[in-house]
């Protein structure tokens, strides 16, 4: 089983592109991968996700949190430099699908060796007692699969809660929502403190059984096509938001100058329908606003580009544009 790690690289919409890369164009036939990688803080949400509806969208853009999607299903979870993604990379046998114990188990087993009691449970989580330390989703394709999970090693808690917080009833879509589980961070079960690059070099030294793995270093040749990967799916609008399923937003809010009630239709990412309604002051006609929204992304910035072209107290009265772009996503 071949190692690749590239510790300096914590782009997710670069890292998601190597494993895509590995599973897709590397003698996968012939040769098992195991794969490491760290990312920025960024959310990953599955394949079937609505991603409006599982990000704090607000809070994302104030704190400059990714969002990528991937291509395994289940739900949205949150990365940071404390958090380290394994992936085994192989053959599909037919059985393997599914099967998260036999990927997972291997992890287990090394955090036994530093002393950490740790089990799979009902929803592919890897937890300690009743904490998850662990998410866990497979895709397969053409015979081959992937079987990746998060190590919540040292992240920011505050941040998993944060970011990927979202008002239930602002939304309702047919996406799979996460489970949002009660997650813990592995050093809280350590003994003795413990730097990250121990850690990995431990979870190795477990996996691989003492032995030096045989690394796989990407060469020049490799990157060309994981940069074309991560230009075309990961880094693309239509994949990570215009993917999501047909949502509707209601969204209402009191100013000192009314109620403000926005009901908007979106789908794949756009919104296709917008009503205003409510009790505020304004003399324009709000319609011009609604035929604004239309046919623009349900995404924060470009929601605010086009109502900064209104001038928003003309048709609501004394409210301020940012307030509008708070009420709307
Ligand atoms: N980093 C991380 N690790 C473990 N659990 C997390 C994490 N972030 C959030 N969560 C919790 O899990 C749920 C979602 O659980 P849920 O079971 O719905 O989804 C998953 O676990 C998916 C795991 C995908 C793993 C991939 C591996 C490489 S790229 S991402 C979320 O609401 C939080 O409560």
């Amino acid at each position: 089983m071949k190692f690749i790690f590239n510790p300096d690289i914590r782009d997710p919409k670069l890292n998601l592109a190597v494993e895509e890369y590995i599973l897709k164009h590397l003698n996968v036939e012939h040769e098992d991968y195991f794969l490491f990688y760290i990312n920025g803080p960024s959310i990953i949400i599955g394949k079937n996700q609505n991603t409006s509806e599982e990000v704090n969208l607000k809070y994302i853009e104030e704190n400059g949190i990714d969002v990528v999607r991937r291509l395994s299903g289940g739900g949205a979870v949150y990365h940071d430099e404390g958090n380290l993604n394994f992936s085994f990379i192989t053959k599909d046998d037919g059985n393997s699908f599914n099967n998260y114990k036999k990927f997972t188990q291997p992890i287990v087993d090394a955090l036994k060796q530093l002393g950490v009691e740790a089990e799979l449970t009902g929803r592919n989580d890897i937890q300690v007692g009743e904490r998850k330390i662990s998410g866990n989703a497979q895709f397969t394709t053409r015979g081959r699969m992937f079987s990746h999970g998060t190590l919540m090693f040292n992240s920011n808690i505050e941040e998993v809660v944060n970011s990927l917080n979202v008002s239930e009833e602002k939304m309702r879509s047919k996406g799979i929502k996460s489970v949002r589980s009660r997650v813990a961070n592995i050093t809280e079960f350590l003994e003795e403190e413990m730097a990250m690059e121990h850690f990995v070099e431990a979870l190795l030294h477990s996996i691989y059984d003492g032995q030096e793995p045989e690394r796989y270093v990407l060469r020049d040749e490799d990157w060309e096509i994981v940069q074309d990967i991560s230009k075309e799916r990961y880094a693309n609008w239509d994949w990570n938001f215009g993917k999501s399923p047909k949502f509707d937003v209601e969204s209402k809010r009191r100013f000192p100058i009314g109620t403000i009630d926005v009901r908007l239709n979106v789908n794949k990412g756009t919104i296709t329908e917008a009503k205003i309604y409510g009790d505020f002051f304004g003399v324009g006609d709000i319609h011009d606003v609604e035929q604004a929204l239309v046919g623009t992304r349900f995404e924060r910035g470009a929601i605010r580009e086009q109502l900064s072209q209104l001038d928003v107290k003309h048709y609501f009265g004394n409210v301020e544009l940012e307030e509008l772009v708070d009420l709307i996503s």
